[in-house]
């Protein structure tokens, strides 16, 4: 945690048909066209953050993505290959909101392990995974822990930790830290840069905040009233 390392070498250019390619698509609610053909390429390990101011139609993209929506035009492709008729348990997506929606039953452990359990681990190799997620968010030794003692800084770190834990192929971060006060949010959104770094993790990110879009992703692409505009390096 801290520091913000340098992206990963390659993951820049996404023209070689690797990684996510939202091609065309649009999402549309009744009459209202909420996403307007629309096309984007994340390569693998690339971080790209929507701009856009609310109602724009950020979330409905990233649901479209994540197969939550359906498509009124256009393809969502992994690897060149048409997502159409892919759940979305079976993308390999994770997605991680404003409100990281942890389980309050359960303790930050056993919140962050279950991805990892549904990937099969157990016993001592379900542990080391735990453990390497918990030190990756910077919350070694606070899995006995109670999420909802924590603060909201560290729930979405925990919450960051379990969307991760899935091995996602790529992430999609909904506002994560919009609920946060200022100097927490400048704070967090150096170290998710950090940790999907880390992680080698594609991600997409929607905010309306210009300076954590610019902190947190490789690339930046501004949307407005369904449509993408120009990209800033
Ligand atoms: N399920 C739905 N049914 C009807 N209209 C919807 C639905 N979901 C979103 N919309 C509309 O689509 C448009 C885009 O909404 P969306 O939530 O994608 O915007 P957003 O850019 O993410 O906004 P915010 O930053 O406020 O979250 C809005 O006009 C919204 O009212």
């Amino acid at each position: 945690m801290g520091g913000v390392p340098s992206r990963l070498a390659g993951a820049r250019t996404s023209g070689s048909g690797k990684g996510l390619r939202c091609e065309d698509v649009s999402v549309t609610f009744g009459e209202l066209r909420a996403v307007d053909h629309v096309d984007l390429a994340v390569a693998p390990g690339e971080v790209v953050a929507v701009l856009g101011p609310s109602g724009c139609g950020k979330s409905t993209l990233l649901r479209a993505v994540a197969g939550l929506e359906p498509l009124a035009s256009g393809r969502v492709l992994w690897h060149g290959e048409d997502l159409a008729g892919t759940a979305t348990h079976r993308r390999g997506f994770a997605m991680m909101f404003q409100d990281g929606q942890l389980f309050g039953h359960l303790s930050v452990a056993r919140n962050v392990g279950y991805g990892a359990r549904l990937r099969g681990l157990r016993g001592s190799a379900l542990d080391a995974e735990v453990a390497r997620l918990l030190d990756l968010v910077g919350l070694s030794g606070r899995g006995e822990d109670d999420p909802l003692t924590l603060s909201g800084g560290q729930q979405q770190r925990v919450a960051l930790a379990r969307s991760l834990g899935a091995g996602p192929r790529l992430i999609l971060l909904d506002e994560p830290l919009s609920a946060l006060d200022r100097e927490l949010r400048e704070r967090l959104a150096a170290d998710l840069r950090s940790v999907l770094a880390d992680s080698g993790t594609s991600a997409i990110l929607v905010t309306h905040d210009h300076g954590e879009a610019e902190v947190i992703a490789d690339r930046v692409v501004q949307m407005e009233a369904g449509r993408l505009a120009s990209t800033a390096p």
